[in-house]
């Protein structure tokens, strides 16, 4: 009988016996003892639900607004490079299934689609663009220029990757892009910085990110990117509320607690721990997103019922791709939506406006009782 897959797990495993083992490792690895890469999932389990009782819950939505856009969920698709190591349609696929079930999509900078297929393939999609800034400035304002004419709704900053975080088992086995992939958006990048010409030994993402990359960004880059482009802008990567002040201050629209799934700096906090602080420090001034560990619909809705306006995966559409491309991801999709669906119906919300602070408690307080 053929193994029904019922949880994000079940993808997770089915994808470590059929993704080859570059690909494997390259998406599941964290950085060095990957201490934070395991405490982004126990954490969830840390916090512990309460919740309420004859609520008359025949009727709910778990409808909202992300940057203003309506979507039909509270959670999204984080932005994950090199998305056709896991399927030939990579990138394409997660678009066109995202846009399918109306939530948002991040394509990565290092995808391996380009922007202009992602808005062929999902036109009508909620399409956001996470940016890397280059330290060729017109490089980047090239990929800006290109998201805003493909229709790009968002663009997402990522601020945590002055350089790439030390992933040990790519280090050693030498993770290389396979040689029939290319990165999508830099067709016409000159051959120094191309990322098929860096280093052989270790790992060629590194070597790349350090040929590339900008490490002396700082928060006057994020008032020169306002100054060139209209479009929303979210900061992807802030861990601390004193970093969550300086964002509002140079007025982002919406802050991303995030860890980058545990790939960068290891040891630091899990992101649903991050998170309260962080929303108490912006008491609303822009709106906070989460993401890292969320594989479960009642970890979507403990990051909403701690402050957050939507809960955001990377990895668990890399295991429904790895699966089945388009309709992989969608079935990831359709089962959070199904695990929200039961989550809010058994804690008593019949819409995302009821998931307040009150449905969770730290398992501390929780055992004191
Ligand atoms: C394989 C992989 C590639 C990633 N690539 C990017 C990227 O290109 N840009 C970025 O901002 N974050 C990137 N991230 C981080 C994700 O956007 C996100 O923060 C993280 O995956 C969330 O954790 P989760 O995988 O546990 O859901 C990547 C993560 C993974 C696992
Ligand atoms: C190609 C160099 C940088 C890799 C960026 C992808 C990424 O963010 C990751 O976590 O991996």
């Amino acid at each position: 009988m053929a193994l029904k897959f019922v949880c994000v797990e079940d993808y997770e495993k089915h994808a470590a016996k059929v993704l080859p083992s570059y690909a494997l490792e390259y998406y599941k690895s964290g950085a060095d003892e990957e201490q934070t890469l395991r405490e982004n999932r126990d954490s969830f389990k840390r916090w512990r639900l309460m919740p309420r009782m004859l609520r008359g819950v025949q009727n709910r939505s778990m409808n909202t607004t992300a940057l203003g856009f309506s979507v039909s969920a509270p959670f999204g698709i984080a932005p994950t490079a090199m998305q056709r190591m896991a399927h030939p349609d990579g990138e394409c696929a997660t678009a066109k299934a995202a846009a399918a079930h109306g939530i948002v999509y991040i394509l990565s900078t290092i995808a391996t689609s380009s922007i202009e297929e992602i808005a062929a393939a999902a036109p009508n999609g909620n399409n956001w663009f996470q940016l890397y800034i280059y330290k060729d400035r017109q490089a980047t304002i090239d990929l800006i220029r290109r998201a805003e004419k493909a229709n790009f709704k968002a663009l997402v900053v990522t601020v945590d990757t002055a350089v790439l975080g030390r992933r040990l088992v790519n280090e050693r086995h030498g993770f290389d892009l396979p040689a029939h992939l290319k990165l999508g958006n830099f067709n016409n990048v000159d051959e120094k910085s191309d990322f098929q010409t860096q280093k052989k030994e270790g790992s060629r993402l590194a070597a790349y990110a350090s040929v590339m990359f900008d490490p002396s960004l700082t928060w006057q880059d994020i008032t020169w990117l306002k100054s060139i482009t209209k479009l929303p802008i979210v900061v992807k990567g802030v861990l601390r509320p004193d970093d969550a002040e300086l964002a509002v201050q140079h007025g982002v629209s919406a802050i991303a607690v995030s860890n980058h799934g545990g790939r960068q700096l290891d040891g630091v906090q899990a992101t649903i721990d991050a998170l309260p602080a962080i929303v108490k420090q912006v008491n609303g001034r822009c709106e906070i997103f989460l993401d890292g560990g969320v594989t479960r619909g009642t970890d979507v809705l403990k990051a909403l019922a701690l402050g957050a306006k939507m809960a955001f995966f990377g990895r668990p559409a890399l295991w429904g791709l790895a699966h089945s491309g388009e309709e992989g991801v969608k079935n990831i999709i359709q089962l959070l939506k199904t695990e929200v669906d039961v989550a809010m119906a058994l804690a008593g919300c019949r819409s995302v406006d009821e998931i307040d602070s009150s449905l969770v408690l730290r398992q501390e307080l929780h055992s004191n009782l």
